[in-house]
């Protein structure tokens, strides 16, 4: 399977973020997206994402050789700022997650289960999400997007917010869920980026770019990604 991104363009009134992007993702990989800040990582999420229309281009999923439109159900997105329906305790919006969609969640496993998984403590599960952390809403989101398979997954700064401990759980659970699908990180640390992702890609100018490691040392290699970025004269 591959995710194929064709002329995508996005402009706000004079300042175009997004300019003809042409890339194609592969199934499989992690990919960590970095650029400066307001270069277009969370525009360009949400133009995937269909929360925001894009002003030109398209994508799509080719899968054995056939094009077919992205659906809502292929895409899971995890916000930066975490959106959760506060007024319900993690378990009811945990159950009422898996009950609306019961049917594409293979082999669900119990509450308590998911909520172990994500090492939620049993004293925290039936408060209200208002009351939880900005991390522990973030686990929240990150669970109900995991447990939905998608096959693409967009993570915009996901581990920012979450506990060393956690974060490096989370990195395990990403490495082990990147088989079948692609994954697209954005993250402003680069070590975390070079540890976790397959690909490291550029948002530069409105436009997607991968850094090839080539034979270059890690010291090289990020010394090449910052060079890169410092080109970004606008952000
Ligand atoms: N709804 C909007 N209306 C007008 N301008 C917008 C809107 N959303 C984003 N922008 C502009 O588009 C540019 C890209 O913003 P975006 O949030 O996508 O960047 P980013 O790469 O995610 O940044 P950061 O790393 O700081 O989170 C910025 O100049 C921002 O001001």
């Amino acid at each position: 399977m591959n995710f194929v991104i064709e002329h995508l363009s996005k402009r706000f009134e004079l300042k175009t973020v997004l300019r003809d992007i042409d890339f194609t993702f592969q199934e499989g990989k992690i990919y960590g997206l970095l650029g400066r800040n307001g270069a277009g990582k969370t525009t360009l999420f949400n133009c995937l994402n269909r929360d925001m229309k894009a002003d030109g281009g398209t994508f799509y999923l080719e899968e054995d050789g056939v094009r077919r439109d992205v659906a809502a159900e292929d895409i899971g997105y995890v916000l930066s700022t975490p959106t959760v329906p506060e007024f319900l305790t993690g378990r009811e919006f945990l159950k009422f997650f898996l009950d609306i969609n019961r049917a594409s969640i293979q082999s669900p496993k119990s509450l308590d289960e998911y909520f172990d998984w994500m090492s939620i403590a049993p004293e925290d599960r039936d408060k209200l999400l208002k009351d939880y952390s900005h991390g522990m809403k973030n686990k929240m989101q990150m669970l109900v997007n995991i447990i939905a398979q998608p096959k693409i997954l967009l993570l915009d700064e996901p581990l920012t917010s979450l506990d060393v401990v956690v974060a490096e759980e989370m990195k395990q659970l990403l490495r082990s869920l990147k088989d079948g699908r692609i994954t697209l990180f954005s993250t402003h640390i680069l070590d975390l980026a070079l540890d976790l992702c397959d690909e490291i890609v550029l948002l530069s100018h409105g436009t997607l770019e991968v850094v090839e490691k080539s034979n270059l040392d890690d010291r090289e290699f990020k010394e090449r990604i910052i060079a890169a970025l410092k080109e970004e004269t606008y952000a």
